[in-house]
């Protein structure tokens, strides 16, 4: 803990000469998984409802409080989140967990009303190019018709949630610039969004672009009111979740086992680890409340029903070298 705060001070000395931002102290981070949505949507290979909601069993026994667990778009656009309502009315919803849900439209709002959602997110793009090939629409309609959603869920007591896609840079337009996040992001804040998740969907940021970008963003938002989705196809998740939490960011989106993508982001590989990140945190005393062998085991559960080797080097370091659960306790007790 203290030497995270003289971390996040120094650094934070460092940044208010140059960006005339003065860094708060983050001793407790809120992480919000995001595999079972953002992880799975993007694999070729149908996952069982009933695996779904097994997955999101083990995260909740993780220790894990916000799940993304289904979305409500077309399924004629992602097949594999065509379940989502047998998922959302067939997890037993652990008290103190927040199960939200990922929503396109008022249709998929609807949808998402009826399985006794608390909270949904609308996901208005960054650019032009992936608006078009993710939503079907410009920006600005989609835009229109987030507000739309927004409305009636804030009319019906639900939080609402907002992403906004391509942050830095986007497969179809190339870079992006920060202030049209920023103008986004005030957007969402004012439908009644209460944080706004930035989204490198493609993973092509650094901790120089990430600076950049939060330096405009943080002319309109307040750190609390801003989450950071990072995709980790160029490796750079954690030091960009670094730069994010120099500027006092304290919600940050991560998907079991490393998985993740978009279908409609060609490059988009998949999100920051949660136990490359659980592991990242422990490591600066930041508190998490998150069993990392539980989560691993989560990972594994996951991986191996994928038939893949999961993305996280944590869970790959550890599951490697040690094969039954009791070293695994022994090696995760050796590291923190
Ligand atoms: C927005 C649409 C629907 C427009 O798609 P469209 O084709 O323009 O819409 P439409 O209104 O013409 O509807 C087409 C068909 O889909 C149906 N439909 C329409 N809406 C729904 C719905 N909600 N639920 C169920 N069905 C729906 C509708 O009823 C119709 O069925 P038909 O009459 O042909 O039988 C489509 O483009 C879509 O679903 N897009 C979502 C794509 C997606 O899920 N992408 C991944 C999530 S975004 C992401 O991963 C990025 C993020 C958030 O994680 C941040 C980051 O990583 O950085």
């Amino acid at each position: 803990m203290i030497f995270f705060k003289s971390l996040t001070s120094n650094v934070g000395r460092r940044i208010s000469c140059k960006y005339r931002w003065i860094s708060t102290n983050v001793s407790e981070i809120r992480i919000y998984e995001v595999g079972p949505r953002d992880g799975l949507q993007n694999e070729a290979k149908f996952v069982p409802t009933d695996i779904k909601i097994e997955l999101i069993n083990k995260l909740v026994a993780a220790g894990l409080k916000h799940i993304e667990s289904a979305s409500f778009v077309s399924p004629k656009w992602v097949k594999q989140m065509s379940d989502g309502v047998d998922v959302m009315k067939n997890i037993p919803r652990a008290p103190g967990v927040n199960y939200p849900v990922l929503v396109p439209n008022l249709k998929g709002y609807e949808t998402a009303k009826q399985c006794n959602v608390e909270e949904v997110a609308i996901f208005p793009a960054g650019s032009e190019g992936f608006s078009k090939k993710n939503l079907n629409c410009s920006v600005e309609e989609g835009i229109k018709r987030f507000k739309q959603v927004a409305d009636q869920a804030i009319k019906d007591g639900l939080r609402v949630r907002g992403y906004v896609s391509c942050v830095v840079g986007c497969p179809y337009d190339g870079p992006i610039n920060p202030k049209n996040i920023a103008k986004i992001t005030e957007q969402l804040l004012d439908m009644g969004c209460y944080e706004v998740s930035l989204g490198d969907t493609i993973g092509v940021g650094t901790a120089g672009s990430v600076r950049r970008l939060l330096v405009e963003v943080l002319a309109v938002a307040k750190p609390d009111q801003l989450a950071l989705h990072f995709h980790d196809t160029y490796g750079q998740g954690l030091s960009n979740l670094l730069a994010g939490l120099e500027f006092g960011i304290n919600t940050v989106d991560s998907s079991i086992s490393g998985l993740g993508g978009c279908p409609y982001a060609r490059g988009a590989s998949g999100n920051l680890a949660t136990e490359d990140l659980v592991y990242f945190l422990y490591g600066l005393g930041v508190n998490t409340n998150i069993d990392l062998v539980k989560l691993i085991e989560a990972g594994r559960y996951i991986s191996n029903f994928l038939g893949k080797t999961t993305e996280s080097k944590v869970n790959r370091a550890i599951s490697d070298r040690f094969n039954n659960s009791k070293d695994i306790v022994t090696m995760a007790a050796c590291i923190l």
